[in-house]
């Protein structure tokens, strides 16, 4: 495919994402359509996909409207390119930018310009003051792609050699003694031998900082309410010989977890909701909570255009709802540990006031933010001890 044709093959995939459809559907649909197209095509029209939905009001604003190809105009003009060069109409590329189209666009507003939800801009401000425009900046950018270094099977340096010999560049990141930043050839990464034995797993480095601040003096059970992947278990997993059980109200997404164990070489018990009844109560439970993922906008920036106040009401619910649960599962004199991947104060230190108030029987120990201004997402971790 020319750059062009990539460029129209991206207008595509952002008219239908306009229209509602899933960033990931709308991609998956043109994948299926072009046959023609190779993988490096397919990483390239995925990358200009995501640039715009990153910069959804700016690229719009620059690009003088809000369809796909205004908005891929105004990416390209953001990123200092030539236009022409992509607006050729030959072949598959899209036609050529008319006079009025060359004329258009503007200076995006001050909140366009950061990309950040008018409706989140007040909330935001006031919790990050100064650092509110160089956050919302850097989540316009693409994330880094962190690695951990599985401490259960290798450590830090021993990791980066093996990495370095499958082709794949990385170095040291200090959000975690655990983290590597992949500095080329990413999409090597989980190819690598390092990977495939366990050496290495995939997960964002504020994510590992979060694991690392959880304190696992005297815990000998573990439960990872909220498990999902199994990202924090692994994690766990590496730091202690406690045990861990994972559980998830949708038991389907916890089924990479048995093979990402074996492959790290640590033990994960996943249970059912009937199962975590007889096994509770634990001296840990972490409950890493479904959230906006605000702080993850790099990596997911659909959530920044779709994500709006019904969906942070529902969602402030069934924080406190999973909350109030899972103090339930804490022994007495045991620990909760609350995160989210949520830059958020409501989502955050104000849900663990609430459940303060309404369990005045548990004391904070720790309430920790990162920014992506530390170099990795956004993260919160709150850490309560009920009264013994
Ligand atoms: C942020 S994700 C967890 C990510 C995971 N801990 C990791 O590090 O890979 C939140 C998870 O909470 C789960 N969840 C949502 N509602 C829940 C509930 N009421 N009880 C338990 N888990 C719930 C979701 O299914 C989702 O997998």
């Amino acid at each position: 495919m020319t750059p062009g044709a990539r460029v129209q093959a991206a207008i595509e995939c952002l008219d239908r994402i306009a229209e509602g459809q899933a960033a990931e559907q709308a991609l998956l649909r043109w994948s299926r359509g072009a046959r023609h197209a190779g993988s490096k095509d397919r990483a390239a029209v995925r990358d200009h996909v995501f640039d715009v939905l990153r910069r959804w009001w700016s690229t719009a604003a620059i690009g003088g409207g809000e369809s796909g190809r205004a908005r891929m105009i105004g990416l390209l003009r953001l990123d200092g390119h030539d236009t022409a060069a992509f607006f050729t109409g030959r072949g598959y590329d899209p036609a050529p930018i008319d006079e009025i189209e060359a004329a258009s666009g503007h200076a995006p507003d001050p909140l366009a310009a950061l990309d950040c939800p008018t409706w989140l801009a007040d909330d935001l401000r006031s919790a990050f003051g100064e650092d509110f425009a160089p956050i919302m900046t850097s989540l316009q950018s693409r994330a880094p792609l962190f690695l951990r270094a599985n401490l259960a099977r290798t450590d830090r340096e021993a990791a980066m050699e093996a990495l370095a010999r499958d082709g794949v560049a990385s170095r040291a990141h200090d959000l975690s003694p655990t983290a590597i930043e992949v500095i080329d050839n990413p999409r090597m990464a989980s190819r690598t031998t390092a990977f495939r034995d366990g050496l290495v797993e995939i997960q964002d480095a504020a994510s590992q900082a979060v694991v690392d601040a959880i304190p696992l003096d005297g815990v000998g059970r573990i439960l990872d309410y909220c498990a999902g992947g199994g990202g924090k278990s692994l994690a766990l997993a590496a730091r202690t010989d406690a045990t861990i059980h994972a559980h998830d109200v949708a038991p389907e997404r916890m089924r990479d977890i048995a093979p990402r164990a074996a492959r790290s070489g640590v033990r994960i018990d996943v249970l059912g909701s009937a199962e975590l009844r007889k096994q509770a109560p634990y001296d840990l439970v972490v409950v890493d909570a479904p959230c906006s993922g605000s702080g993850a906008w790099r990596r997911s920036p659909e959530g920044k255009i779709r994500f709006d106040r019904a969906e942070l009401e529902r969602l402030l619910a069934l924080q406190r709802e999973i909350l109030e649960r899972a103090c339930t599962h804490v022994a007495p004199g045991g620990l909760l540990a609350y995160a989210t991947c949520s830059l958020l104060p409501a989502e955050n230190e104000m849900q663990i006031s609430h459940l303060l108030n309404a369990t005045p029987l548990a004391e904070l120990k720790l309430s920790q933010s990162w920014t992506p201004l530390d170099g990795g997402d956004g993260f919160h971790l709150s850490v309560l001890q009920l009264a013994t």
